[in-house]
């Protein structure tokens, strides 16, 4: 397997790698732009204390199979591969050593959108799930936050730039996407993932 720099971005408890830019300006934009336009954007929906919320972000949900995916109380079905998805899949699986079966594709117009502190701890990720963010646009901040300690951290988010969270990450950090008035233009992230199916449980 090939070697690539990183940073290593927690102290403890759970492992965190940045690798920087892994697309060059070009390559970033046009695949921004395919995706932009080629995707299957949808505002995403949740029921949350009883109350229905549809989100200003946008998601698609894209994998090897049309798996059916439950968060928030609400079913989703993923679509197939794009071309251009499963090419930046093969690219960051190239970066990782690892391979992924599904992708969670996030757009947010400005930084008016953000993502709230979370941990993608679903059931259907299994332990020490392994999760890579490739970014794509507006450079973004991405913050970390300790569930005990509540040590926080955090980094920019380049434009095609690969993080990869491993290990217990999920576990005993939180992460987030705060919002800002200072970003005014759109920015992709593509987070890929290792569903658990049926057959593997
Ligand atoms: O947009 C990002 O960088 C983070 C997205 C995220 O945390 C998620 O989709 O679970
Ligand atoms: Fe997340």
């Amino acid at each position: 397997m090939l070697n690539f720099e990183f940073a290593i971005m927690l102290p403890y408890d759970g492992e965190v790698r940045y690798f920087g830019k892994v697309l060059n300006e070009g390559d970033a934009l046009r695949y921004f732009e395919e995706l932009l336009g080629n995707v299957e954007w949808r505002n995403d929906e949740a029921v949350i204390f009883g109350r229905h919320i549809i989100t200003k972000r946008k998601v698609a949900w894209y994998g090897d199979h049309n798996y059916a995916y439950t968060y928030s109380n609400t079913t989703r079905y993923a679509q197939v591969w794009t071309e251009e998805l499963f090419r930046l899949k093969i690219l960051v699986e190239g970066y990782c050593g690892k391979t992924f079966n599904s992708c969670l594709l996030n757009l947010y117009h400005n930084g008016d959108e953000g993502m709230a502190w979370h941990s993608d701890d679903e059931k259907s990720l299994g332990q020490n799930t392994v999760i890579a963010s490739l970014s794509l646009g507006a450079e973004r901040k991405f913050a970390f936050r300790h569930k005990k300690t509540k040590e926080t951290l955090s980094l920019m988010l380049e434009n095609g730039s690969l993080l990869l969270m491993q290990g217990a990450t999920q576990e005993n950090w939180l992460h987030s996407l705060p919002k800002t008035k200072k970003v005014t233009t759109p920015r992709i992230n593509l987070t890929f993932r290792t569903f658990i199916t049926e057959g593997s449980r």
